[in-house]
């Protein structure tokens, strides 16, 4: 089964423009959980223009006192010091390394891991050690999943930009293999595969017929915008009735 993991990025964004308290990020998350989303996704970045630390704290002792199953709470950022002290905090079940720059309008890249072998290396030691599953977002080549494995992550990420903007185009299946292959070899070598970036309700039925095994899509501006048009409930329903389909 594929987990949706709901990203409240974009509900934070709505909060962030006034200074008020709604629409509350919390509030969105248990409706998401009630609707069937068995995961909930973060991204904080260092200006806090979306989720901020605040919503992290929060998110992590809601979800501990509310829920005694454990529900994967995902934290996702680029490891700077400031990150892991508050991941060590909130402990989630999963952190996923991504490496945007502060200044970055949105992930648009997954990690040159070779080139960051030590510091990724030793990142993952630490989180392993607080028990977080690791997660590395990587661009849609099988090496870079090889190398991803031999730094330690339990799963990568496959960054899914490149898919949406193909999505309508002549070249989609060609693209699309190359994702394959690429959850493929992460598979090989033990890791799990997640998926996120731009996918959506034309986009996600079709990725996961292509790559079944994966084991979490994680989903935030398309869902936001659909809750528009179907309500949150509506809308997570609809995403979970695409990942049915594959
Ligand atoms: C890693 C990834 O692809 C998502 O976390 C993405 O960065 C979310 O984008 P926004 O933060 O712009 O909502
Ligand atoms: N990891 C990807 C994610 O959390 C959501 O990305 P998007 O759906 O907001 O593009």
């Amino acid at each position: 089964m594929t987990v949706l993991s709901i990203n409240l990025n974009k509900v934070a964004l709505l909060r962030n423009q006034r200074n008020i308290d709604y629409p509350s990020v919390t509030g969105m998350a248990r409706i998401a959980l009630q609707a069937g989303v068995g995961g909930i996704t973060v991204h904080p970045r260092p200006d806090e223009r979306h989720c901020r630390k605040s919503d992290v704290y929060e998110l992590s002792e809601m979800l501990a006192k509310e829920y005694s199953a454990p529900i994967e709470f995902n934290i996702e950022g680029n490891p700077t010091e400031d990150f892991m002290a508050l991941v060590a905090e909130t402990r989630p079940q999963q952190v996923t390394l991504v490496p945007d720059d502060p200044d970055q309008n949105t992930s648009d890249h997954g990690w040159d891991i070779l080139g960051n072998k030590e510091r990724l290396t030793e990142i993952i030691e630490r989180l392993h050690a607080q028990s977080a599953r690791v997660s590395v977002f990587i661009d849609h080549e099988p090496e870079i999943a090889l190398a991803a494995a031999e730094i330690g992550a339990d799963r990568v990420e496959l960054y899914t930009g490149p898919y949406f903007e193909c999505y309508f185009r002549d070249d989609r299946e060609q693209v699309l293999s190359q994702y394959k292959n690429t959850a493929i070899a992460a598979r090989d070598a033990g890791l799990g595969v997640n998926a996120g970036h731009d996918l959506n309700l034309d986009n996600l039925a079709h990725f996961l017929q292509a790559i079944p095994w994966t084991d979490e899509v994680s989903i935030g501006h398309a869902l936001t915008a659909d809750a528009l048009i179907y309500g949150m409930d509506g809308a997570i329903k609809a995403y979970l009735a695409e990942i049915a389909k594959k």
